[in-house]
Formats: C-alpha cells, sequence, structure tokens
C-alpha cells in the first residue's frame, strides 16, 4: 500500500509537537504543533509523490494552467518540482519586493498573458498564500487557485481565501494526519488529545494556556 503523504511527514519527523514551549507561526499564533515541510526536499522518493499529488491537483482543478508561481521561501523547490515535472513556466512570488537590483516581487516572470497557479507548502491563516496570489493579480496574473501540501484546516483561512475569490486545494489536511497519528501510533495519546483540545479554538489555545 502507497506511503500517503500525511504518513512521509509523521515518519520523517515533518511534525513536531512542543506544547510546552509553544511555537510562534508567521502570523503571530502561538501553536503546540508545526509541520516542518521544508524537510521533504531531503528526501527524493518524497518530494517526488508530493510534487506528483500537487500537479494531480492542477491537472484536476486548474486545467489550464501555463504557469506555476512558488511562494517564498518554502513554496520555492516544491513549485520547482512541479513545474519540472508538468513542464511548464515558473516564477516565485517575495513576500515583499526586493530592496535593490531589480526591485521585483515577482521573479522570474517573461508572459503576463499565462494563467497562473500558485504552490504553497502550507496554509494557517492564508495569509502567506494571499499575499503571492495579490502580488500576482497586481501584476495582471490571472490566478486560476492555490495547492498546498497541506492545511490546518483553520476557518480563518477558509474565510480569509473566500472574501478574495481564491480557491485552494491541498494534498493533505490535519485531520488525515491526526487520523493516520492515530493508526500508526506516531503520536501519543496525550500528544492527540492535546491536538483535538487545540483544534476546537486555535487561535486562543495559546492565550489560554498562558494564564493559567
Ligand atoms: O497561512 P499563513 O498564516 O501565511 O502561514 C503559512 C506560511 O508560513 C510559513 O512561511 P514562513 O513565513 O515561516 O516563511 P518561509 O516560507 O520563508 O519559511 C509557510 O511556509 C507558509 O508560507
Ligand atoms: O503558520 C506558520 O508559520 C507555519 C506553521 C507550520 O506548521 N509550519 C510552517 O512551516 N509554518
Amino acid at each position: 500500500m502507497k506511503t500517503t503523504t500525511s504518513q512521509h511527514l509523521l515518519n520523517i519527523e515533518a511534525v513536531t509537537l512542543s506544547p510546552e514551549n509553544p511555537y510562534t507561526w508567521s502570523s503571530g499564533m502561538k501553536s503546540p504543533i508545526y509541520c516542518d515541510n521544508r524537510l521533504i526536499i531531503a528526501y527524493p522518493e518524497i518530494r517526488k509523490q508530493v510534487a506528483g499529488e500537487l500537479s494531480a491537483l492542477i491537472e484536476k482543478h486548474y486545467p489550464e494552467a501555463d504557469l506555476i508561481a512558488g511562494t517564498a521561501t518554502a513554496g520555492i523547490p516544491h513549485a520547482a518540482f512541479v513545474a519540472d515535472q508538468m513542464e511548464l513556466p515558473m516564477c516565485y512570488v517575495r513576500s515583499s519586493a526586493k530592496a535593490h537590483g531589480k526591485t521585483n516581487q515577482i521573479e522570474g516572470l517573461t508572459d503576463k498573458s499565462k494563467k497562473a497557479v500558485v504552490v504553497e507548502d502550507l496554509i494557517s491563516t492564508g495569509k502567506s498564500s494571499i499575499q503571492s496570489v495579490l502580488a500576482l493579480r497586481e501584476a495582471g496574473i490571472e490566478v486560476l487557485g492555490v495547492v498546498a501540501i497541506f492545511s490546518y484546516g483553520l476557518k480563518k483561512a477558509d474565510v480569509a481565501l473566500g472574501e478574495l475569490d481564491i480557491s485552494f486545494q491541498t494534498v493533505t489536511n490535519f485531520s488525515t494526519l491526526i487520523e493516520e497519528a492515530q493508526e500508526s501510533g506516531k503520536i501519543s495519546e496525550q500528544g492527540l488529545s492535546l491536538l483535538k483540545e487545540w483544534q476546537q479554538d486555535p487561535e486562543h489555545w495559546g492565550a489560554a494556556s498562558f494564564s493559567k
């Protein structure tokens, strides 16, 4: 049976828990869990599988795509693997324009008539994906949607992306990860109950635990 992307993330310890010393996400949220998709690039077979799954999502949901746009920085290598597999042009989007050189925010863009799909490694609040989509739209590029390896399934992301009419698809997500962790025993019972508690109200989880 094929090892799923969530199983790979657990096996390579891309998913880690640190309830006592929570992670700070890029949004500033405090979280007991971190999913480090950057580790995938160290495993040629896994990165190929993940790129294949991202490519399949693009072919299924955004068949007209003719440009792959990676988000800086963690989305860039995965965008490159996808663009390579699909034999499509690629660009990448910085979180802000460069302060020197050509002062570009988007690198590698040669043709503004393209229809892009943004490749993101992970969606928490959706902020990074949104920034990339807006930068591309601002540059006159039509964006068909976003594909990401993993999403936490936070309501905040659904709302923020929905408000801007941004379609997105992910290879795997928090619920699948938890199911597979439960089956494989890769996360302890204690860890699983912590994550289920966290999932009830992720935005206030940190505040609640710090006020104890
Ligand atoms: O949905 P969001 O709330 O925006 O969070 C997800 C983003 O956060 C991480 O990037 P990070 O800012 O850590 O930078 P990096 O990609 O340069 O590692 C991750 O790679 C996503 O891009
Ligand atoms: O929101 C983030 O910054 C974030 C969360 C996570 O689990 N992994 C990651 O790379 N970034």
